[in-house]
């Protein structure tokens, strides 16, 4: 299993040097160290949705890849560029920048396509090929879609090297938002007075904690709790029936043309009909769904969706990320919530967003809630 440092050798010596070299370090022990190992790679290889779509995405439309040149943008275990060569591919650039790159290679010779899978160890942007694709797979969604921001490594790549009549896998992608019930808001208060109950504990028994008087810091460390574990959003995998009302998108991708500046800053303003009576809105819940649709002028024979919408049969390994309202809001059917949502990168970790709601109730009497704005991480 490669080791940290190994992994951070390895981005700093294909790092262009000065700022960069400093930034593609943090950004290794930040980021990319867990997909380095094993364990992280099978999370991904042991979720049946994503892995189903995918392969019905390569499979159903082998005609996109039989006798083409395809890219995988980051590889990770290879599964997908192996798939591409099966698919009848003739070639396929797999790109990873962690030493994962090792047991791609492995995995391409034990299932005898290491002389169509030429697996290439290195970051995406550093990489140069000896020719352009006709096709880029990549699995690059994050939480939320956006988080991790590896869509930018997508964008760079089909920049450098699709061929202009090149398709996309996937195509395309949906941001969603939707209003939920949801006893989370008591389970995360239980969590906040669990962790104040501790440190008042520790600081109540501690009058001289090996000489020194902690009790000072009680403020403190109830403001950081309150700043950062009470603001950040909560991974869940809901089940459809915590939904009380029409989900919104909030952003679409076509991942043929989209740009980095498109995704940096996340803005729209949508109204969601509740469709439920007599109800919490305790939270908003957000997902994603990426499609598998070709392009105008190569479309799927098939198209094929990815969907990570709350599911009754226990979802994906993304779930969804529930931002809570406090406090919730009692609402009926036929009233309606405007929401006014931005989502932009973190300032300290570009990989990471930093979200902020704007929202308002409609009852259906007529009468309107004044708007409460309330900020979330997404961590
Ligand atoms: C979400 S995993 C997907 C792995 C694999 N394609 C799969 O579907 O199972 C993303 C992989 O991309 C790699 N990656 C992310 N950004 C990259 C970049 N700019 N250059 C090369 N590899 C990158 C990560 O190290 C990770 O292994």
């Amino acid at each position: 299993m490669a080791s940290l440092a190994a992994a951070a050798d390895a981005a700093a010596s294909s790092a262009g040097g000065g700022g960069a070299r400093v930034d593609k370090e943090v950004d290794f022990a930040n980021y990319f160290c867990t997909y380095s190992y094993l364990y992280h790679q099978k999370e991904m290889l042991c979720d049946p949705v994503r892995m189903d779509a995918y392969h019905s995405a390569v499979f159903r439309n082998a005609h996109h890849f039989r006798g083409k040149v395809v890219l995988d943008v980051g590889t990770g275990s290879g599964i997908l560029a192996i798939w591409s060569a099966q698919a009848g591919a003739k070639k396929v650039y797999a790109v990873e920048a962690t030493n994962m790159a090792e047991h791609a290679r492995e995995l391409a010779r034990a299932n005898d396509v290491a002389d169509i899978v030429e697996v290439i160890q290195g970051s995406m942007e550093d990489v140069v090929l000896p020719e352009k694709v006709d096709v880029i797979i990549s699995e690059w969604m994050g939480y939320f879609l956006l988080r991790e921001s590896m869509f930018d490594s997508v964008i760079c790549a089909r920049d450098r090297w699709l061929k202009p009549d090149g398709v996309m896998y996937p195509s395309h992608a949906r941001m969603w938002l939707a209003p939920i019930r949801s006893g989370l808001g008591d389970k995360k208060m239980e969590g906040f007075d669990i962790a104040m109950h501790d440190w008042n504990h520790f600081v109540a028994d501690t009058v001289s904690y090996y000489g020194v008087n902690m009790n000072v810091l009680t403020k403190a460390y109830r403001a950081e709790n309150e700043k950062y574990y009470l603001k950040s959003s909560i991974w869940n995998n809901l089940r459809p029936n915590q939904v009380i009302g029409q989900a919104a998108i909030v952003k679409e991708i076509d991942c043929l043309t989209a740009t980095v500046d498109e995704i940096q800053e996340v803005r729209a303003q949508v109204t969601m009909p509740i469709s439920e009576d007599m109800t919490r809105l305790a939270a908003l819940a957000g997902w994603f769904d990426v499609h598998f649709r070709g392009s105008k002028q190569n479309p799927a024979a098939q198209e094929v969706e990815l969907s990570t919408a709350p599911d009754e049969n226990g979802g994906t390994h993304w779930g969804q990320q529930v931002f809570l309202l406090t406090p919730p809001l009692k609402v009926n059917e036929g009233d309606t919530v405007k929401v006014s949502f931005t989502m932009v990168r973190s300032k300290e970790n570009r990989r990471l967003m930093d979200l902020e709601f704007t929202y308002e109730l409609h009852e259906s009497s007529g009468k309107q809630l004044p708007a409460i704005t309330t900020k979330f991480y997404l961590d």
